[in-house]
């Protein structure tokens, strides 16, 4: 039964559970209401709703700060022959990535199952799945797994369990969901009679009523007992009430723990650290934002700290952990982590080694500086393997391995690198595996580097999918002739509605992110840009202020996708085809860290909706298109029309190059010169801009009707 209310806002409600808020109203008053309603709604969710967070990975590889027009041969014939070999895991060099609008006008409702109604989760339980399994490479054979669940404690709201599978099948856990029934007649009466009186008070200054209303709702759901209302915004499911002294860590890890504010352990830092201090190799699978660097930086220093000093008359004293990172972004942030774990351990020294340095400025510093931790990106790892004198002598004293968003970086675009990176490290040694996803054609690869009684610890609970459920997902189906200014307007609702606003916009490659960029900061919006393109001194400015920031839009590829850890992004949109699945994942993931509300929207061409199907078991609903008025129209046509030509030319040939690579899209050469040309028409230049005949040749593209060629 919909709510009665003013003629002024209009929620259309189904009948309850609650599902979708959509506002038709431009009152100011509208935004207040809808955060009324979401955190009420959200509230609603963690106290009956238990929440794991997964890991992203990351994405981007090694990517050079300028490239010539060889540099983008390579990048086309990476695409070329991840497209030949029928590999849809081609590594993009250069940046590819997505970005979704946030919804004024949508609802901030939350993304309910599809029942609408969230389940307490009363208990879990693992089948058993033993037995080993010859495989893998270099020796090391299929891991035995080890077995049950961990019944965590019973918390008071809700009951948090670990589960450690089996990789081998992930075994099936049948989760005891207890319908609470009453809770559907509870939400009903409290919507229809908590709210109803509510939204009949008159918006006088917005933060007054917001206060007033967010009173008056805390009263009429018990909200008041809470010590805030704003308090139940988060959602603390990634914290655990295991301290990090209640295991045998140094004491100047703890003192440096304390200092970090990390007061107690994440869920996966809890599942993973005592496997981990058993000696055993680990491939851990958690979600976004919930401390996985922690978790395997924590025990790689504990390695170090167990390992015997090194002589110092030793030219080449060996690196005891080595943490690989598909990003350099990641590699950066990882470093960083580790300088803040080692603020009391002054004899123990972290190195980064990543592309867009000068080689010869990484080997001054491993020389003169402790390197007992090195932090690295696979390609530049192998030129020191290749070039530094001594170098390789200083891997044989690994005794920790972490590949950090492991799916990615063993996937085809980074194997060759990794197995490069693997022979040269000791055979005897502890691995580290983390990713927020481990697809089953990636859970096979882990063996190349796992040991045969490592353990697989699943932190992600299967039913809650594998993002957040406090994060809200939409998507959108829209013509190419409106992308850019359905991505204004959504992006001018969302600051309108947000004073910190903080926007990530995910765009398909390099060159489109340029794009985007230059149009968004024509339109006087408050813009950043990261991506190959950029030299890495911009890259590590431009990410660190956007860490420290608010009220800006880092527009980006998907070097930032992965694991880059940005406090407060409020939105994070997708605009275009995915790489993948677990690309949409991880990018979503760039938003609700640490338990936070976050929202995520993907925006996609008619043509581009199939990929759905492929997020079919995450919470991810439709939203109907906000109508853009005409003036938008006209005003982003004409910012178009002062984007540099060569901009756009770069833009149309770089996104002709990723739709190639699609295999639903590329397959079809006449159909994707079609759609390019939709695509240039919407940068507003109905001659398609021409492309170098090599590079056609390259796409195999060459004759292909609707191209120019030069
Ligand atoms: N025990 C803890 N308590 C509170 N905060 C923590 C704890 N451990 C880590 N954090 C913080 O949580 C945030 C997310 O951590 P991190 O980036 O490692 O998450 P992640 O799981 O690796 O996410 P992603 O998959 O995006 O990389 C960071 O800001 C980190 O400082």
């Amino acid at each position: 039964m919909p709510l009665k209310f003013p003629l002024r806002i209009r929620f259309f409600t189904h009948s309850l559970p609650i599902t979708h808020l959509a506002y038709h109203s431009s009152s100011s008053s509208v935004p207040f209401l809808s955060r009324l309603f979401s955190f009420r709604l959200n509230y609603f969710e963690f106290r009956s709703h238990i929440n794991f967070s997964t890991h992203p990975s990351r994405d981007g590889g090694e990517n050079r700060a300028s490239k010539s027009l060889i540099e983008d041969e390579e990048e086309l014939s990476n695409w070329m022959s991840g497209f030949r070999t029928g590999s849809s895991r081609v590594r993009i060099t250069s940046d590819d990535e997505d970005s979704g609008p946030d919804l004024k006008d949508r609802s901030r409702g939350i993304n309910q199952d599809r029942r609408g109604i969230r389940y307490k989760v009363d208990s879990f339980r693992d089948k058993r799945y033993g037995g080993d399994r010859e495989s893998g490479l270099n020796g090391r054979i299929l891991g035995k797994s080890s077995q049950g669940s961990v019944p965590g404690r019973k918390e008071t709201s809700f009951r948090r369990d670990r589960v450690r599978e089996d990789y081998k099948g992930l075994g099936k856990r049948e989760d005891l969901l207890l319908e609470d029934k009453s809770s559907d007649e509870d939400v009903k009466s409290l919507a229809m009679g908590g709210f109803g009186d509510l939204l009949s008070e008159e918006d006088e200054e917005e933060d007054q009523d917001y206060e007033f209303l967010k009173k008056k709702a805390a009263s009429a759901f018990g909200f008041d007992k809470a010590s805030n209302v704003d308090d139940v915004k988060t959602s603390d499911s990634y914290l655990t009430k295991t301290r990090f002294d209640q295991y045998p860590l140094s004491p100047i890890s703890l003192k440096a723990i304390k200092d970090a504010g990390y007061e107690t352990m994440t869920v996966v830092q809890e599942a993973t650290l005592p496997i981990i201090l058993k000696g055993k190799d680990v491939l851990a699978k958690a979600k976004t934002g919930t401390g996985k660097t922690v978790a395997f930086l924590l025990p790689s220093i504990e390695v170090v700290v167990k390992s015997p000093p090194t002589n110092p008359d030793n030219m080449r004293p060996p690196i005891l952990a080595l943490v690989i990172c598909p990003t350099r972004e990641l590699a950066n942030q990882a470093a960083t982590e580790a300088n803040t774990l080692l603020k009391y351990h002054p004899t123990i020294g972290v190195q980064v080694v990543i592309g867009g340095t000068r080689l010869g400025l990484e080997q001054k510093r491993m020389q003169t500086n402790p390197c007992q931790i090195l932090v690295a990106t696979p390609g530049r790892l192998k030129d020191h393997i290749e070039n530094t004198p001594g170098f390789a002598t200083r891997l044989k004293g690994v005794k920790v391995l972490v590949l950090d968003e492991a799916d990615h970086l063993l996937d085809m675009g980074f194997r060759k690198d990794i197995e490069r990176i693997i022979s040269a490290v000791p055979k005897e040694r502890q691995t580290f595996l983390f990713s927020a996803t481990v697809p089953e054609e990636v859970r096979q690869i882990c063996l190349i580097a796992l040991r045969r009684d490592h353990e697989f610890v699943n932190c992600v609970h299967e039913g809650t999918g594998e993002t957040h459920q406090h994060v809200r997902q939409m998507h959108m189906i829209a013509s190419l002739d409106r992308h850019f200014s359905l991505l204004y307007t959504l992006l001018r609702e969302h600051i309108m509605d947000n004073v910190d606003y903080k926007v990530i916009v995910f765009c398909t490659t390099a060159m489109v992110t340029k794009l985007v960029a230059d149009l968004l900061g024509e339109l006087n919006l408050n813009v950043r840009e990261i991506h190959s393109r950029k030299p890495q001194s911009y890259r590590t400015r431009v990410s660190n202020e956007f860490r420290k920031s608010k009220g800006l839009i880092l527009v980006t590829s998907d070097v930032s996708a992965r694991g880059v850890d940005y406090p407060d992004v409020t939105l994070v949109l997708q605009v275009g085809l995915p790489k993948d699945r677990e690309q949409y994942i991880h990018r979503l993931g760039r938003t609700g860290r640490k338990g936070k509300e976050g929202e995520g929207l993907l925006l996609l061409a008619p043509w581009e909706e199939y990929f759905l199907s492929s997020l079919r078991d995450l919470p991810i609903t439709k939203s109907p298109l906000p109508s853009i008025d005409p003036e938008t129209v006209k005003k982003v046509q004409k910012a178009l029309c002062h984007v540099e030509m060569r901009n756009k030319e770069a833009a149309y040939q770089a996104w002709l190059g990723y739709y190639n690579s699609q295999k639903m899209i590329g397959r079809d050469k006449e159909r994707l010169v079609e759609l390019a040309n939709e695509f240039s028409r919407s940068m507003g230049l109905d001659n398609p801009p021409a492309i170098p005949k090599l590079i056609l040749g390259k796409m195999g593209l060459k004759n292909v009707p609707g191209l120019r060629a030069k």
